[in-house]
């Protein structure tokens, strides 16, 4: 898939502004600053209703205006449809495709698939688990985009839970309504253990594929690596035992919540479930003879390969179901040696749509040549 015309509307920095696309690479070049990034933001935030730079939808309104308008035209298959956004930050998304509005936003997840990869990657290394599970979860999502109704579902849930053991955790012990609250915690908990399992489960089954991919993007990208050294698992909060499908694990999950039940209630949090796992990344060593996690361990250009190595093992995959996501490289080759610049560039070179911004013309590697536009002062001219 590509995007073959690109405009915004109070979207960052640009009061309006349109730009045609074609298949094959487009770099955007211009000083730092002068919007390179928050174009290709624009068609990150149409793939997945969220950007990779911020959590909230505030920044992405241009400042002074109350909401900004994303839409792009997106060839699949010889079909153009035409996909729209509409960004109202404390208030309700709207979606639109060919002008016919979407019940709701979250069913444009997924229409159009981007990958990114930018300076931020480096989180998903060296940063907290949270990080490394939003990886997991965008992924699920583009590839299955029912899944986003599961998030925000188990997100709900443990929202209202969590509230109810403080309140819980609050009342008088044994008084009347200390019962009542507990008694309400019991129907909190199936909705935990139902919604979290399915999560569960897809995320297990996301990793498993995800993981051979992962060991052959690393050998790849880094030196004298062997394919079997980069490695993830799946780190769960509690013992899963032999379950691994949805209706196991909610057993396995609900069992765990009520053998924990103390501890929440003295902590007044959720202790157990899919938000408190984390995506284990280690590197072999010595042929294989030591593993060893990444972080805390890895040189800064192990993190890096890492890294890299997650992107592009999430674009393999997007790409083995059958459709060709759009790549979107976002300030990566100034953070690049040559050689990984050159290795990198030669990846993806092949790829349906190739959208990558540098400070530096220069930086971008010359396998990556194609249409060029400047980006300066709010304007996106074509060189050329
Ligand atoms: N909501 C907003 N309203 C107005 N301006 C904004 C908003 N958000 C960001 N900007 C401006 O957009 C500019 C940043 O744009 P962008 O991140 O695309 O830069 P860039 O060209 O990619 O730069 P670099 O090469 O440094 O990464 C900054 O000047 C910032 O102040």
């Amino acid at each position: 898939m590509h995007v073959s015309h690109l405009t915004l509307h109070d979207f960052r920095s640009y009061a309006s502004v349109d730009v045609e696309l074609g298949p094959g690479v487009t770099a955007f070049v211009g000083r730092n600053g002068q919007g390179k990034t928050n174009l290709v933001e624009a068609v990150d935030y149409l793939s997945r209703l969220s950007s990779h730079r911020v959590a909230s939808d505030a920044p992405l309104v241009r400042a002074g205006a109350e909401k900004a308008v994303v839409r792009a035209a997106v060839v699949r298959d010889g079909r153009t449809a035409v996909l729209e956004v509409e960004i109202n930050p404390g208030r309700s998304n709207r979606a639109r495709v060919n002008r016919s509005p979407l019940p709701r936003a979250r069913e444009l997840v997924g229409l159009v698939r981007t990958v990114v990869f930018s300076p931020e990657d480096l989180t998903l290394v060296k940063g907290d688990p949270s990080d490394r599970r939003r990886f997991l979860d965008d992924l699920l999502v583009l590839r299955a985009p029912r899944l986003a109704g599961v998030r925000s579902d188990y997100d709900r849930v443990l929202k209202q839970r969590n509230s109810l053991l403080k309140t819980i955790g609050a009342a008088r012990r044994g008084s009347s309504s200390q019962e009542a609250a507990l008694a309400t915690l019991a129907v909190w908990d199936e909705n935990l253990a139902r919604t979290g399992a399915e999560l569960l489960a897809a995320r297990l089954d996301l990793v498993e594929r995800l993981a051979p991919y992962v060991g052959k993007a690393y050998e790849t990208v880094a030196r004298g690596a062997g394919r079997d050294d980069a490695r993830i698992a799946y780190r769960p909060s509690f013992e899963l035992g032999e379950a691994r499908d949805a209706a196991g694990l909610a057993e396995r999950l609900l069992a765990e919540v009520e053998r924990r039940r103390g501890d929440e209630i003295d902590r007044g949090i959720s202790l157990v479930g899919p938000h408190r796992d984390d995506l284990l990344l280690t590197l072999a060593h010595g042929g294989g003879e030591q593993e060893l996690p990444v972080k805390g361990y890895a040189s800064h250009g192990e993190s890096w390969s890492f890294a890299l190595a997650l992107r592009l093992a999430s674009y393999d995959l997007l790409r083995a179901d059958g459709d060709d996501p759009i790549l979107v490289l976002d300030d990566v080759f100034a953070e690049l040696d040559a050689e990984r610049r050159a290795q990198l560039a030669e990846l993806v070179a092949d790829a349906e749509q190739v959208l990558v911004t540098a400070a530096v013309g220069a930086d971008v590697p010359e396998a990556l040549a194609g249409a060029r536009f400047t980006v300066a002062g709010g304007e996106v001219r074509r060189d050329g």
